[in-house]
């Protein structure tokens, strides 16, 4: 039987199918392996389960030569050293498609938390600062009719747009590496340079993967080109913006305000700056975690690594093994 290990307890849906074709070793904790009880544990296994906080590198596929595949549990694979993979002849897989539409919610939920101060308000009200309607207390932005910048316009940029174009009847402007005819078609949106999006857009939502061209390219710069009531939102992953910069625009109010479900480094720390500003609106990368969408994610995760312990092309491949 092949043998299988598991980073971290996956749902039951895709774990049992594994289970019933391998010899799974499950890592039992809720924190993650370190990359040498990863190393230790990879080590004669021909498939392997990773999640988004294990890096998959040279040094660990160095370690487990028997490696055949690599099933990442998300659509994101920035832990994973792709051309590592490819170079060793190991197939890797992701998930995508079944996590964009709770991820789009989270883009939206953290989009209004933001713009309509409710984290702030919130706490007031629990903390006793609730004193009566007050004309001009909490007060914040709307979003109908505003001007939804989209950076990255993939399947999860594309789900947000559409919520917020139909929804709240936003225009749309985007930027992404190839034109995007659907969105153009069933939007009207307009595809246009970071900057021009910097400038016009009222909420600006980062969706582009972690990739050379997108790490930092949120910094004083482009929060300096924002309109000072503009809300930013994130839900790609942290390493995107420079998050000193980011505090110093929300807290001189060069932005108004952020809803952040990704972080640099993850957890954030409690101390950290950010949390102690009322305008930044902060979840623990939760965008992904309804129970259906886990249980597709895991579903998916099987099918890629079944395919791959037998050999066969995966069905949603992230390399050309
Ligand atoms: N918070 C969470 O829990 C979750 C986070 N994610 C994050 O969201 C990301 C996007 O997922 P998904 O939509 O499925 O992926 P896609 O691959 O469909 O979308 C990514 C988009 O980013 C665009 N892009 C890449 N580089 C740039 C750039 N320099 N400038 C502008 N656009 C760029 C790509 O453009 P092009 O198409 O032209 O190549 C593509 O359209 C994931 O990689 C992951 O990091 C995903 C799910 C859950
Ligand atoms: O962040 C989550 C993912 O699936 O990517």
């Amino acid at each position: 039987m092949p043998r299988v290990f598991v980073a971290r307890r996956i749902p039951a849906a895709g774990l049992d199918r594994i289970a019933a074709a391998a010899d799974v070793d499950v890592w039992p904790d809720r924190l993650p392996p370190s990359p040498d009880q990863l190393r230790e544990r990879v080590r004669g296994c021909d498939g392997l389960v990773s999640l988004l906080t294990d890096r998959v590198d040279a040094a660990l596929l160095d370690a487990a030569p028997t490696l055949k595949v690599v099933s990442n549990f998300a659509v994101g694979f920035n832990n994973v050293d792709v051309p590592a993979c490819t170079a060793r002849g190991v197939r890797v897989g992701n998930t995508p498609g079944v996590l964009t539409d709770a991820t789009a919610d989270i883009a939206v939920t953290l989009m209004l938390a933001a713009a309509r101060r409710l984290g702030e308000s919130a706490t007031d009200a629990k903390e006793g600062r609730w004193l009566t309607w007050e004309p001009l207390g909490w007060l914040g932005q709307d979003l109908a009719g505003k001007t939804l910048g989209i950076v990255g316009m993939g399947r999860i940029g594309f789900a947000t747009a559409k919520r917020l174009h139909h929804g709240w009847g936003m225009k749309v402007l985007y930027t992404a590496r190839s034109a995007k005819p659907d969105a153009d078609r069933e939007l009207a949106a307009r595809r246009v340079e970071l900057d021009e999006l910097l400038r016009d857009s009222d909420y600006v939502s980062l969706h582009a993967d972690l990739n050379p061209t997108t790490k930092g390219l949120f910094g004083a710069d482009a929060f300096g080109k924002m309109k000072r009531t503009a809300v930013f939102v994130n839900t790609s992953r942290g390493p995107l913006v420079d998050q000193p910069a980011l505090a110093a625009a929300l807290r001189a109010g060069t932005i108004f305000a952020a809803g952040l479900d990704v972080t640099d480094p993850e957890p954030l720390p409690p101390d950290h700056e950010l949390y102690a500003l009322p305008n930044c609106v902060i979840a623990p990368h939760v965008a992904s975690a309804t129970v259906g969408t886990r249980d597709a994610m895991a579903n998916r995760c099987a099918d890629n690594l079944l395919a791959g312990l037998c050999g066969d092309p995966l069905p949603y491949p992230v390399n050309n093994v």
